[in-house]
């Protein structure tokens, strides 16, 4: 517990002295809490000693003390809010800048870290997680710290008229702090399988979510349901059995320092009882000891919070251990687009998808990439495109390896169309701007026409204004595309990556699309996951690729001519477009 929370400390990094300033109120704020108990104890002596007639009881005395009571209580006010406003924000200020943080370095690393780390994982990590040190961080850090210097300054007030009840207040906390121990290292366990179990239940709602359109297509929500639910099943028995877990020390804890209030309450009865105490004092000693196991019965609750925390920050820690693809990479400005596969080799992991891989692309020409599904052709781009990294061999452009330049300086040359588009739940002008941010009304709108999409957004009720709803929902799929288009024309990279759709469109739109692409790649060197037989015979280079490996290579005629895997790839093509090859 305390390690987590000098992690916590320490992660406050320059808002620190704000967090030892909080403490410092803290403790103010602790003497103010039992001055007042004295007061009263002390007025109230008072009052019994002239209601005996031993002593006379000056009434602008009390005055005066009431008016003290009164400034203590203002005090208090005034340091509990000094406390909150040095420390309670910190954990959002903190949190916001990390948030922004991860979401640099997600942006940074290899592809293949999401393939380890699945999006229920990273989701969870920078939202519910993160909510936790968020929220309770510095709740938390109250309640131990502070609460530990509220307790101590109370015993040291109580031993002031008492060392007896002082000693057993501070046996009673020590007694707990050992049950509250086994209870850390309990949370210390099962934070981590906690947050395991948080995070399947977050990666099968994503899941859920993202199928609803498949599962009402295929009428299997039934079978869509059984994943979630069994997430939340799973979710609800780990939570129960940590709960029953924390039972026993839990239950400890809370004992011992009911029985040392207990013996508060005794001791102090027994000596008000012999006359070694006034009734006041022993009421004072009743509510500071109430006072001292509260905070200590709050410190049980943070300890398990703490862990969680705990548990938090390693996984955030892992993932701002990533490596970033170009921790080596430099700005780079290339003069010239020339690419050159030399003996490319590459895995996922275990597996060899790209096997010494040869080959070069001159600058604006068109290179149709064919094979079976499964071959590697996304692969080659998302090797261009530095998404990972080869294993063996080099990619290079204009004569640099890309390994040399940073991703920015890298993607700053290269536009992509995927054919699974992504838009954001934003403005079709700002989805189209992404291309390049830098860009004014003028040229959007420009791109838009030349993407032949300006027509269509023009009749969006909001025109190009319009919000897209969650990953284009409402624009058809054409319509995506070709605004997935308008913002590659707007970048105008000098190489340009097109992953083809594959499903069909209708001719209008597959003619538009066509008519975007032609605007899009004019003067460009342009690599295309080929499914269309034009695209592919009018590329100025073929690659036939299998298993992994470049299996032909030349134009449509010299492979036409050697027949094998792309001739019979042909044919099946020209069925399914319903055309005969000359
Ligand atoms: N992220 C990944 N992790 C592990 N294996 C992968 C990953 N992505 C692709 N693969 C595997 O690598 C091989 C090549 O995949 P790739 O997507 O490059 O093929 P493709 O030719 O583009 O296929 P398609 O035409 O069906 O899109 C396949 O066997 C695939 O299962």
């Amino acid at each position: 517990m305390f390690k987590t929370i000098k992690r916590i400390i320490k992660w406050t990094g320059e808002d620190k002295k704000r967090l030892y300033l909080g403490f410092v109120y803290s403790f103010f704020l602790s003497i103010l809490t039992a001055l007042p108990v004295m007061g009263a104890a002390y007025v109230l002596n008072l009052i019994i000693l002239d209601m005996n007639g031993s002593q006379q009881l000056s009434m602008d005395w009390v005055l005066y003390i009431l008016a003290f009571l009164i400034l203590l209580v203002l005090g208090r006010a005034l340091f509990s809010y000094l406390r909150a406003k040095s420390q309670e924000s910190i954990g959002y200020e903190i949190t916001a800048k990390e948030r922004i943080e991860i979401g640099n370095i997600l942006k940074k690393v290899s592809l293949g870290f999401f393939d380890s780390n699945n999006a229920g994982k990273i989701a969870s990590a920078v939202t519910t997680d993160f909510s936790y040190v968020e929220m309770y961080g510095m709740k938390m850090i109250d309640n131990v710290v502070n609460g530990y210097i509220c307790t101590l300054t109370m015993i040291l007030c109580l031993a002031f008229y008492n060392y007896i009840i002082a000693l057993i207040c501070l046996a009673g906390v020590g007694l707990s702090a050992v049950f509250l121990r086994l209870l850390s290292n309990r949370s210390n366990r099962n934070a981590p399988v906690h947050q395991e179990a948080q995070d399947s239940m977050i990666a099968a709602t994503i899941e859920y979510i993202r199928g609803i359109p498949i599962v009402k297509a295929f009428k299997q929500v039934g079978v869509s349901r059984e994943g979630i639910e069994k997430a939340y099943r799973k979710s609800r028995d780990i939570n129960v059995k940590i709960e029953m877990d924390y039972v026993p020390a839990n239950c400890l804890h809370l004992f011992s320092l009911k029985l040392a209030s207990v013996a508060v309450v005794l001791a102090a009865a027994t000596m008000a009882a012999k006359g070694e105490m006034a009734i006041p004092n022993m009421l004072m000693m009743l509510i500071f000891s109430f006072i001292i196991f509260g905070h200590v019965e709050s410190i049980n609750n943070a300890a398990h919070v703490l862990e969680i925390i705990d548990a938090t920050m390693d996984k955030l820690e892992k993932i701002k251990e990533a490596e970033f693809i170009d921790k080596n990479g430099k700005e780079l400005t290339l003069s010239s687009y020339d690419i050159e596969f030399k003996n490319v080799s590459f895995a996922y992991e275990q597996k060899d998808v790209i096997k010494s891989l040869s080959f070069k692309i001159p600058e604006k020409t068109t290179t149709a990439i064919v094979g079976p599904s499964g071959s590697g052709k996304t692969t080659i781009c998302s090797l261009l495109a530095r998404f990972y990294d080869v294993s063996k061999g080099s990619i290079s452009i204009g004569g640099r390896d890309i390994r040399e330049m940073s991703c920015n300086s890298l993607l700053r040359n290269i536009s992509m169309v995927f054919q699974n588009v992504y838009l954001f739940h934003d403005t079709v002008y700002n989805n189209i701007k992404f291309g390049n941010p830098e860009a004014g009304k003028e040229e959007v709108i420009e791109a838009a026409k030349k993407a032949c999409c300006h027509e269509f957004i023009m009749k969006l009720p909001e025109r190009y204004q319009t919000v897209i709803g969650d990953t284009g929902s409402t624009l058809s799929g054409g319509e995506k595309q070709r605004i997935s288009i308008a913002r590659a024309i707007l970048k105008d990279a000098s190489i340009v990556i097109l992953d083809e759709a594959t499903a069909s469109v209708d001719p209008e739109n597959e003619h538009k699309i066509q008519g975007a692409i032609t605007s899009l790649v004019k003067g460009k060197t342009m690599i295309t996951i080929a499914h269309r037989l034009a695209t592919i015979e009018n590329a100025d280079q073929i690659l036939v690729v299998d298993d992994g490996e470049i299996v032909q290579q030349g134009s449509h005629k010299e492979l036409i001519r050697e027949g094998k895997i792309y001739k019979k790839f042909m044919s099946i093509r020209e069925k399914a477009e319903g055309w005969t090859l000359a």
